[in-house]
């Protein structure tokens, strides 16, 4: 068994993550799907920065329509430029079929779903699900020791993946179908990297960003809340400050969109840098984060995207006939915009004390959260947009998952029966119960199934891998302080809310103080 999974304060359900307000009596109610969730305590009075992630986080993709662009340009760099077979161009995206949380078996050219202690609970080939025999042979089931990590296999752990995750089973497929389609000889894990390599260009060659920036009501989600947050959050004497790894030209767009401004593709209007002290652009996280990381910081001169060397926001000496700084006509963005540089050049702009005063918002459980957490101690909150939809489906599904859980007590309790009848004494009763051990498992197998199915059709519920908690579960609840399913549900609560967990529980709290979740 992994013993990381093993030693962390969160694993296997020790303890429910409370939604706020934390005095639900008094404070007046949120909608389900808006609410914050809480791992571990959290003062808001005593955060004295907020920090945001841009993309998928201030700015939250329509996945149908921005993740299906991505496809498109993907396929497109394929054919184009890596000489796969023109047959791609007709291939469509289904937008709904993965989910974050999956991990990618480059080598065996599967798709994998774990539970909190990497046990594979479901698997793909391409679209071809394993049989639990073909699942046992490859992966095993006891004390798994593969840490399913990088370079053999690859993490779908943001929206951004999803796409990449899709044209990688359709290539799958499609290379077991027709092999000799391909100009070169590829194995699964050649695909995932002209895969890789194709996505990765969209993103950088501005095909991808040119158009969201045509048509930006398109691509993302129009929250007219997201302001008033920012406001509240500064009228409380917060710094509020921006980590995106966007460069300037594409930050200001969406930014200008999100904020209401009329004018998204005018180089000239930057009012929505009202709303934070400081912008650092192109941040190439989770580096970012480690302060032992010697990137250069830039000033950016907002109306042209100039970079000026800087070290602490004051421009450096140039060297030559270089005139040293360009004239910002808006004083209001001047020695605001960065680029580069890392989290030490990011406290003196803040006047930061502790990085226990930063709460940082973000998408992405390892750029965003894990690495700020784990390495600066700041306090996080992870947005996740697909938690929307799953409260609101397991509250009314709430009886559904109370009958599978009884139905799992009840064969625990038979199983319990009949392994006490084999050892101490044989007969006739004994073929009786396993009879109905067999029926009730089954019965218990095909509900959870079943279950788990109404959540999505082939990965079940996003936080459950069969009765367990999920790997992506496991990590949000061990990572992200604060999680819920849109970053505006911040402004729905005071700026000095105390977000408070649970209490925890042991497993011999459960069998002791009868909790619903006794086996
Ligand atoms: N070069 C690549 N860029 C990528 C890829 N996937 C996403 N992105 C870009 O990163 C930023 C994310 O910004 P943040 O605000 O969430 O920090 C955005 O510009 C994406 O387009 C990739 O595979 N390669
Ligand atoms: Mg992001």
């Amino acid at each position: 068994m992994d013993k990381s999974s093993m030693d962390s304060p969160g694993s296997k359900s020790a303890k429910r993550p409370c939604i706020s307000p934390s005095s639900p009596d008094t404070a007046p109610k949120t909608s389900i799907g808006n609410q914050i969730f809480c791992n571990r305590p959290l003062y808001m009075k005593s955060i004295k920065a907020v920090g945001f992630d841009m993309d998928y986080t201030l700015a939250q993709y329509k996945v149908d329509t921005f993740e299906s662009l991505v496809y498109q340009q993907t396929v497109q760099n394929l054919v184009c430029k890596y000489n796969y077979p023109s047959e791609l161009l007709s291939w469509v995206f289904d937008s709904d079929y993965m989910v974050r949380g999956l991990v990618i078996d480059k080598k065996e050219g599967n798709i994998l779903k774990m539970d909190c202690y990497k046990y594979v609970k479901v698997a793909y080939h391409g679209f071809k699900e394993l049989s639990k025999e073909e699942k046992l042979l490859i992966y095993g089931n006891t004390l798994v020791s593969t840490s399913y990590d990088q370079p053999e296999y690859a993490l779908i752990d943001t929206l951004f993946s999803l796409a990449e995750a899709y044209l990688f089973a359709q290539l799958v497929e499609f290379k077991d179908k027709y092999p000799g389609k391909f100009l070169k000889p590829v194995d699964y894990a050649c695909l995932y990297k002209d895969v890789r390599k194709a996505v990765d260009l969209c993103h950088r060659d501005g095909t991808l960003k040119q158009k969201v920036a045509e048509d930006p009501k398109r691509y993302i989600n129009e929250d007219k809340s997201i302001v008033p947050m920012l406001k509240g959050l500064r009228e409380s004497n917060r710094a509020t400050f921006m980590v995106t790894n966007s460069l300037w030209d594409y930050t200001c767009v969406v930014m200008n969109f999100i904020c209401g401004s009329s004018a998204v593709n005018d180089g000239t209007k930057f009012d929505w840098l009202q709303y934070f002290d400081v912008v650092i652009t192109g941040s190439a996280k989770p580096n970012f984060f480690k302060e032992d990381n010697h990137a250069n910081l830039f000033e950016v001169e907002p109306e042209s995207g100039m970079l000026i060397n800087t070290n602490d926001g004051s421009p450096l000496l140039q060297v030559g006939n270089i005139i040293a700084r360009v004239s910002t006509k808006d004083k209001s963005s001047a020695r605001k915009v960065f680029q580069g540089g890392n989290v030490v050049h990011l406290y003196p702009l803040l006047e930061i004390e502790a990085s226990s005063q930063v709460l940082y918002v973000g998408d992405h459980i390892y750029g965003d959260i894990l690495s700020s957490k784990k390495t600066l101690g700041w306090r996080t909150m992870l947005v996740i947009p697909e938690l929307d939809r799953e409260v609101q489906l397991l509250r009314k599904l709430k009886k559904n998952c109370e009958n599978v859980r009884s139905l799992r007590s009840g064969c625990i309790a038979l199983e319990d029966r009949l392994h006490c009848l084999n050892t101490n004494q044989k007969s006739n009763h004994d073929e009786n119960l396993k009879h109905e051990r067999d029926k009730m498992r089954l019965n218990y197998q095909t509900s959870l199934s079943e279950l788990h199915k109404q959540f999505h059709p082939k990965w079940g519920q996003l936080m459950k891998a069969g009765y367990q908690n999920s790997r992506f579960a496991h990590q949000v609840e061990r990572y992200a302080c604060l999680y819920t399913s849109q970053v505006s549900n911040l402004g729905l609560s005071s700026q000095n809310q105390y977000y408070r967990p649970n209490e925890d529980s042991m497993q011999h709290e459960y069998a002791i103080m009868d909790k619903v979740d006794a086996n």
